[in-house]
């Protein structure tokens, strides 16, 4: 059999300059050889200076010739400067990284140095970052695959929050590794496709096992809580005294409140001191702001609430989150499997890894201002777990919403307006707009119309990778208004648009048993799905 090769391509590449790509490591070589035709051109010019004079064509066609090979020049001379960038970051990174290993070896943990405590008795799961990196070497063999780990991460930055105590704050290290049911997995192949001998195989398959393990003990935990509710507050009390021990008992060097920090948010902090003083210990955040730098410091993120604590505590990274473990003490629980009275349990588990998890992606949405198209600043991206809407608002006009993929043309929807939606999202509004039920790790955009006036109008479940642009016709009667996971209102004007995509910050939530269990349990237990009475078995047979 033949053998041939498919290729993809990537939207972000489709602008290179083709003549560029001769010698895609250097731009230099590009560079003497556009000097060498822009010369070549000018020859050409000096050569027939008589004839130009009579063929206005021809010097329309060397101008033209000329402005390309400058145009050329110019776009050499960039690749070749951000070339050269690229290695200047390279080098800068490389020096930071030894530096930070180098560190890593002589800062001491907690007031005691890596090696002292290792040989101290400590528990033998928080080993030094150095007998990591070896260890990570051997899992490269290992039969789970390993996607994502990040040794020990140091920010670098000073404690901002609380009145700042001037300590190098460090990040739990974990990783995350993952397999696919149904295949063995040292014959796992990291690539998607294969093209041996012409055969078109999939290794990877979209829906994965993920599993999260910790390769250094998680030292700053982050609690949000649902407000308003007096069972949330008595069990908040409660579970950060137990927090204390839980993690002291698990790691014994973190003894005392020593090295852990708990965050809790400034409503929190002062209902705990209303009940006692002893909660002073308690880290958390004057302005909102501050929360931006709480990413880099933070290991883990507990909620206290319904999945719209879990979509609260989401709201607040921007970037990327640190994993959830969510506890239900709402009505429904979709992305809370953990049951609050057994948080002992559940924390135990997390901490003692390695723990399944859901990695739930996120939408990243931006509005475009028909008056400020030319403005270079736009205004600041939003980040949904569940989904953005467009809706007439109070409006009683039929919303009017041109939509486009990758700008081809979807459709019109004339009617209430339209759910973009995360997987996540699928159990949601869009659920409740007649979008189908998806598993959260389907990677997809879910477009679910709400109450469209139209006979055909399904649901679409579109790929990963699309941009959806969702404008307001310049004709169209009314403004229309977004929303984003139910929150956050912002009027769409006619020429407004938004725009929408996959958000490279995905949301990992910890799952009781794992993924595909979890997400069965809850459309059985939250929805009630398919409930119907069994049929007797006594009556007709084929
Ligand atoms: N008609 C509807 O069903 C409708 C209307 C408006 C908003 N919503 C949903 O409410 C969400 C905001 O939630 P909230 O708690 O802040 O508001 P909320 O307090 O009004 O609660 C909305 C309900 O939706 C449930 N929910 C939220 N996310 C879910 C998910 N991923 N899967 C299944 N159920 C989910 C919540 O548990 C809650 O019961 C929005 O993102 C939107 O999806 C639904
Ligand atoms: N930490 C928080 N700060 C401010 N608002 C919050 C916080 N946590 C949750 N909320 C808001 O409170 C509302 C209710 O929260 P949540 O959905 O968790 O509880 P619930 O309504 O009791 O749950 P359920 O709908 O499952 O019964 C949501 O709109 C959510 O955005």
């Amino acid at each position: 059999m033949s053998t041939y090769k498919l290729n993809y391509t990537d939207s972000f590449v489709n602008g290179d300059a083709n003549g560029l790509r001769s010698n895609p490591e250097s731009g230099f070589s590009d560079l003497s050889s556009l000097a060498q035709s822009e010369k070549a051109v000018q020859e050409l010019l000096i050569q027939q200076t008589p004839m130009q004079a009579t063929d206005d064509h021809l010097i329309e066609f060397s101008e033209a010739l000329r402005t390309v090979a400058k145009a050329l020049r110019g776009s050499a001379e960039g690749k070749a400067l951000a070339q050269a960038e690229a290695a200047e970051w390279k080098r800068r990174y490389e020096l930071e990284r030894s530096k930070n290993l180098e560190l890593l070896h002589k800062v001491p943990l907690n007031g005691v140095h890596a090696e002292e405590s290792h040989s101290h008795g400590m528990d033998h799961s928080a080993k030094s970052p150095r007998l990591r990196v070896q260890e990570n070497g051997k899992l490269g063999r290992h039969s789970m695959e390993r996607i994502c780990s990040h040794e020990v991460l140091q920010d670098g930055e000073y404690n901002s929050c609380n009145g700042g105590n001037n300590k190098l704050k460090r990040k739990a290290s974990f990783k995350l590794s993952w397999g696919c049911k149904g295949q063995a997995n040292d014959q796992h192949k990291k690539e998607i496709v294969s093209f041996e001998r012409g055969n078109i195989t999939t290794a990877d398959r979209s829906s994965k096992q993920i599993s999260l393990t910790w390769e250094s003990n998680p030292q700053n935990v982050l609690i949000f809580t649902k407000p308003n509710s007096t069972s949330v507050r008595v069990l908040s009390v409660e579970m950060v005294s137990n927090i204390i021990f839980l993690f002291c008992f698990h790691f014994r060097w973190l003894r005392e409140h020593k090295g852990l920090d708990i965050y809790v948010e400034p409503r929190v902090k002062a209902e705990l001191l209303s009940e006692s003083s002893y909660f002073d210990f308690l880290q958390t955040w004057e302005d909102d702001k501050e929360i931006s730098l709480l990413h880099p410091k933070v290991d883990l993120v507990i909620t206290l609430g319904g999945d719209g604590t879990v979509l609260w505590a989401a709201s607040m990274f921007k970037g990327p989150v640190p994993p959830i473990v969510p506890f239900s003490m709402g009505s429904l629980g979709f992305m809370t499997p953990f049951h609050s009275e057994q948080y002992r349990e559940c924390l135990e588990a997390v901490l003692r890894g390695p723990i399944s998890i859901t990695l739930r992606h996120r939408l990243q949405c931006h509005i475009i201002r028909d008056k400020a198209r030319h403005d270079y600043e736009t205004e600041e991206n939003m980040l949904v777990l569940n989904e953005v809407t467009i809706d007439r608002g109070i409006s009683s006009y039929l919303t009017n919403l041109e939509c486009y993929c990758d700008n081809s043309f979807v459709t019109c929807v004339q009617g209430d307006g339209l759910i973009l939606s995360t997987t996540s999202g699928s159990t949601a509004y869009s659920l409740a707009a007649g979008g189908s039920m998806v598993h959260p790790q389907v990677p997809g955009i879910l477009f679910t119309p709400i109450c469209p006036h139209s006979l055909s109008f399904r649901p679409l479940i579109l790929p990963d990778h699309v941009t959806v642009r969702v404008q307001v016709p310049f004709n169209s009667r009314s403004s229309a208004w977004v929303s984003f996971d139910g929150k956050g209102r912002k009027q769409l004007e006619a020429g407004d648009a938004l725009v929408c995509s996959m958000a490279p910050w995905p949301v990992s939530t910890a799952c009781q048993v794992e993924s595909t269990n979890d997400f069965l349990r809850s459309i059985h237990d939250g929805l009630h799905w398919n409930l119907r009475k069994t049929q007797n078995s006594d009556g007709p047979r084929d």
